[in-house]
């Protein structure tokens, strides 16, 4: 079922809603053009939405995750209600590999549903963990924004560049460097953002262009390709980036694009940030070598909307995640705090 509404609450652009027995989801395949909601009644019709990418972003995956788990409560036939939640939580883990929000979501309302003792206990208890989940990811954006401004000690308005959607439409709210840039326009520090398009699925000029140009808050697009150029030539003084996975060594694991831009950003010596939850730190990795990179159909690359871009049945190779050195990275920006120049030490230090 679908529907229509506005995506604009009191606290700004929304993406996920929860009804108590029904999750809605604005369909950001069709962003900008329409504002269309998916009500979703079930856990596969939510693992099929993160699939599909009507909801995506690292913790907006976890988030909606948690409350498929909950409608998989909701909707036990009574019988064996265990063994229904269990196939839910599987059917969820295997919508996406990459983002590890979805797993940590996912094993935190496993923890719940393993201490419940009946049916009727699991549905409250998994709505109100579902619940949690969402509300801490954005008041871990919010305070991640204050250290972001606190390390950029800016005294005047700097430009900055991104990448990708990180903002409300791929979190619980507010947005990850997406909420830094959003603070830093409230403060009166932002001189000019400047979104990469970010190809092939083009987050940063079909949801970022439009969540930046809703909240009123001035962007400048550029394709991919100009970065380089716009750092070279527009006094950039941060590029500021989310994090799908950050690994033991602080790796970061992001949108694909990432890695050429913290080059880019080393050479012109230019500050690289990335703004992530503790949600998305995998201590259990070593390295983003061991993380597994989604590839998506050609088809993404291929073409658009149906409209070819390159002849039909051309070998594509559409990775659409990479994997940025630690090394590359000034700082990684957590609600926990900072970390200065990644590296295993400091990663421990702050993430145990
Ligand atoms: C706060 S979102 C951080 C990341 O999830 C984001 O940068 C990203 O790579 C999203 O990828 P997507 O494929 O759109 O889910």
């Amino acid at each position: 079922m679908a529907k229509q509404g506005t995506s604009s609450t009191a606290m700004g652009t929304v993406a996920i809603r929860w009804h108590g027995s029904r999750l809605e989801l604005l369909d950001q395949r069709l962003l900008p053009g329409e504002e269309h909601w998916m009500t979703l009644e079930g856990a596969s019709g939510v693992a099929q939405s993160i699939r599909d990418m009507v909801v995506r972003g690292a913790p907006a995956i976890g988030i909606s995750a948690a409350y498929g788990v909950a409608l998989a409560a909701r909707h036990a036939g009574g019988g064996d209600w265990k063994a229904e939640i269990k196939q839910a939580i599987r059917e969820l883990a295997a919508s996406r590999p990459t983002a590890v929000n979805l797993f940590w979501a996912l094993q935190r309302m496993e923890r719940v549903f393993h201490a419940c003792h009946s049916l009727d206990e699991a549905v409250k208890r998994l709505a109100s963990e579902a619940e949690t989940i969402h509300r801490e990811d954005v008041e871990a954006n919010v305070a991640m924004a204050d250290h972001a401004l606190d390390l950029m000690n800016l005294e005047k308005p700097v430009s900055v560049l991104t990448h990708c959607n990180t903002g409300a439409l791929a979190t619980g709210g507010y947005g990850t460097a997406l909420g830094v840039i959003r603070r830093m326009h409230e403060k009166k520090l932002l001189k000019e953002v400047f979104a990469d398009e970010t190809r092939p699925w083009l987050q940063g000029s079909r949801l970022t262009a439009w969540e930046l140009a809703r909240d009123q808050i001035p962007v400048t697009l550029n394709a991919d390709g100009a970065a380089a150029s716009i750092l070279a030539r527009k006094d950039v003084r941060w590029v500021i980036v989310g994090a799908d996975r950050i690994t033991a060594n602080g790796d970061v694991v992001n949108k694909i694009g990432t890695y050429s831009l913290a080059v880019l950003a080393r050479h012109h010596r230019v500050r690289f940030m990335v703004v992530a939850p503790s949600s998305t730190v995998d201590m259990s990795l070593a390295s983003g070598a061991e993380v597994p990179l989604e590839e998506r159909d050609g088809l993404e690359v291929r073409e658009i909307r149906g409209i070819p871009l390159a002849p039909e049945g051309v070998n594509v190779f559409n990775p659409v995640f990479d994997v940025t050195p630690a090394s590359m990275i000034d700082a990684i920006v957590t609600e926990k705090g900072v970390v200065h120049s990644p590296n295993i030490t400091g990663m421990k230090a702050l993430f145990g």
